[in-house]
């Protein structure tokens, strides 16, 4: 009913702003897009589900996401597909995997701070409901 609609909008501002956040630090720039496939033609034999930050916040905007868990199940994503391409001993491999683990740690610590858990609760039970 209406008040879920309410509900929804409220998340979807939140989340848009946890997401503009982590989009604009200068650490998280390689996982604002898409890997580029023609740049990178192995990547989809490796990762199977391709995530980044500008695919979140269309998701958000096509109402993909009802629950806070939902989208941080896409923002780990991105993470581990980063861990899971660049697994290797050399800096390059070894800055990308860093990076990642402060996208990882800095949107859960984003989630802890800013979002009440009963709101979380109602959206999960409207997730449950439909
Ligand atoms: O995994 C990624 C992105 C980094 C986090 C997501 N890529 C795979 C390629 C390996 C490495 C170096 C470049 O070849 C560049 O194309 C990529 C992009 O970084």
């Amino acid at each position: 009913e209406e008040q879920e609609e309410d509900t929804l909008r409220e998340l979807r501002l939140f989340l848009r702003s946890v997401t503009e956040r982590l989009a604009l630090d200068r650490r998280f720039k390689a996982f604002t897009k898409p890997v580029d496939i023609e740049e990178v033609p192995d990547y989809c034999t490796v990762v199977k589900q391709p995530m980044d930050l500008s695919t979140v916040l269309t998701k958000i905007d096509v109402h993909s996401y009802v629950t806070v868990k939902e989208f941080l199940h896409d923002v780990d994503l991105i993470w581990k597909n980063a861990l899971e391409y660049n697994p290797d001993s050399n800096p390059t491999d070894r800055q990308i995997r860093h990076r990642a683990c402060a996208l990882k740690d800095t949107v859960h610590s984003i989630i802890r701070d800013e979002l009440d858990e009963d709101f979380e609760k109602i959206c999960q039970k409207i997730r449950e409901s439909r």
